[in-house]
């Protein structure tokens, strides 16, 4: 996923970023970067691991500046630890451009090719992200006219992005010397928000990021979502100019923002993130009464974060009391983000501690958000029986997770699913509970739609196996199996 910010104001901006970074923490913890433009010169600092430890105060008195933008990684394509792959990008033709993007592309191998064989562009890593960069260079360095770099130019240049690129993205850019650029991928698959605030000097302060809470902390007031398809351009005075940049945009955000990526406070897509969760909740109780036996159940636990909402729903439906059992250490962040198997698993324990007396002769229901490799819910379990519950039923706010998910998250492999290629019963048997209940597809997609009529379609390809854009077919996810290790 990853998370972006960026903004033009009539201040310095780096303190800004820095703490809309830190806000999005939970969408990226491998690296981190923030560059600043003071007129036309670039300032940047990246850092590997969390924004807390990566910026010191020396770093950031030298980001200068009034326009700016950030990013925290987590790593979809090459290697979260690759300092080279932590973004922001830069490229220094035309004009310089620095670059961040959420998501992931699918026509990489192509656009490669074309790059080196026809634009005769080089490219120094694996990131994908450094591929989107170089054709929006390309492209802007086409449609160049005159001596001034105007909007329709850099609008221009977008429309033949959107014609290259497959996959999903939303990106901030900073042309140097003349303003930031935002764009979202025609399909709308991952998130972007636009807000401003009153400003004395440019009239209004503007600021992209990736999700509400952002902008709502910092005192903005949210415009509206980046629409599919479109850009928004900011000039360094604070001038803002949009345009829809694709022929046929359609809205289909990705489901797991609200199972799991974003944060509960966030609307996205005019879709309250805690709402669509507790309305999760509420559809999951009516699943697990319809496969659990009465009396299968004393008490609901979620596991924290991202299930209580979820959970308390569940508890309040059945009737059952909601407990929690479950400590969780505050300074250990989230698990299924980290790369390396090894260290999610020693992750779990670490994060989470059963606390004996919840547990002790009684029959609980566990309520997760997601079950995808299983590397919480195996140790969950097993725990929760070493602590002497009677009977242990595991549910799933999401349907099991049977399909890669190529937009963003890393979940590249089929054989690391737990639920691919098992029936319930048999994925059931790699967690050991006593009874494992999932969310039915269509009962999360009418609880993450309900009550509005802006988003009606969603992606949901890591549950069936439908992919939104471009060719993602077996022969692609075979070679991404190939090429990828998480
Ligand atoms: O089946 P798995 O591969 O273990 O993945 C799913 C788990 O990972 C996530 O938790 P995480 O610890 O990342 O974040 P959280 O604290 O927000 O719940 C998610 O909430 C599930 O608990
Ligand atoms: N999760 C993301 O949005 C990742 C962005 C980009 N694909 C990278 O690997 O850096
Ligand atoms: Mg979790």
């Amino acid at each position: 996923m990853c998370g972006i910010v960026g903004t033009v104001s009539a201040e310095p901006v780096a303190q800004l970023i820095y703490d809309s970074l830190g806000l999005l923490q939970h969408r990226g913890q491998d690296s981190t970067g923030i560059a600043t433009a003071e007129g036309s010169v670039f300032h940047q600092v990246k850092s590997k691991g969390q924004v807390r430890e990566a910026y010191r105060t020396r770093d950031m008195r030298r980001l200068l500046g009034t326009m700016g933008l950030g990013h925290v990684r987590y790593a979809t394509q090459g290697k979260a630890s690759a300092e080279e792959e932590s973004q922001p990008f830069y490229v220094n033709a035309p004009y310089g451009i620095m670059l961040v993007h959420n998501g992931n592309l699918t026509n990489v191998r192509e656009l490669r090719e074309d790059l080196f064989g026809v634009d005769r562009r080089h490219m120094n890593t694996h990131s994908d992200t450094e591929l989107l960069l170089n054709v929006l260079a390309t492209e802007l360095q086409q449609v160049i006219r005159g001596n001034q770099l105007d909007p329709d130019q850099v609008f221009d240049a977008v429309e033949r992005v959107h014609e290259r690129i497959e996959g999903s993205y939303a990106v901030i850019a900073m042309i140097a010397g003349y303003g930031l650029l935002a764009f979202r991928d025609p399909n709308g698959i991952r998130p972007l928000v636009l807000a401003s605030r009153e400003s004395t000097l440019t009239g209004e302060d503007w600021i992209v990021a990736s999700e509400s809470l952002v902008p709502e902390a910092s005192g903005y007031r949210k415009v509206r979502d980046v629409a599919p398809g479109e850009a928004v351009f900011i000039t360094m005075g604070g001038e803002m100019t949009t345009r829809q940049c694709h022929p046929a945009p359609r809205l289909i955000p990705c489901s797991f923002e609200y199972v799991y990526l974003a944060r509960p406070d966030s609307t996205m897509n005019g879709i309250s993130v805690y709402e669509a969760r507790l309305r999760l909740g509420d559809a999951l109780a009516k699943t697990v009464a319809q496969y659990t036996p009465s009396g299968a159940i004393d008490v609901v636990m979620p596991i924290p974060d991202s299930a209580r909402p979820a959970a308390m729903q569940v508890a309040q439906r059945l009737g059952l009391e909601y407990r929690e059992g479950f400590y969780k250490n505050r300074y250990v962040g989230r698990t299924f983000i980290m790369p390396g198997q090894k260290e999610r698993t020693k992750s779990v324990r670490q994060k989470l501690n059963a606390m004996p007396s919840e547990f002790a002769g009684k029959s609980i229901l566990i309520v997760d958000d997601s079950i995808v490799r299983g590397t919480t819910s195996r140790e969950i379990v097993e725990m929760a029986r070493q602590t002497g519950a009677a009977r242990v039923t595991f549910a799933s706010a999401a349907p099991p997770v049977r399909y890669p998910h190529v937009y963003g998250i890393n979940m590249p492999t089929r054989s690391e699913l737990i639920a691919h290629g098992r029936t319930i019963p048999e994925a059931n048997e790699a967690l050991g509970a006593d009874y494992l209940v999932y969310q039915e597809v269509e009962d999360m997609k009418s609880a993450i739609l309900a009550g509005q009529s802006t988003v009606t379609d969603l992606d949901m390809s890591c549950f069936d196996g439908r992919y939104v854009s471009g060719r993602v077919d077996e022969e692609y996810l075979r070679w991404v199996e190939e090429t990828m290790s998480s």
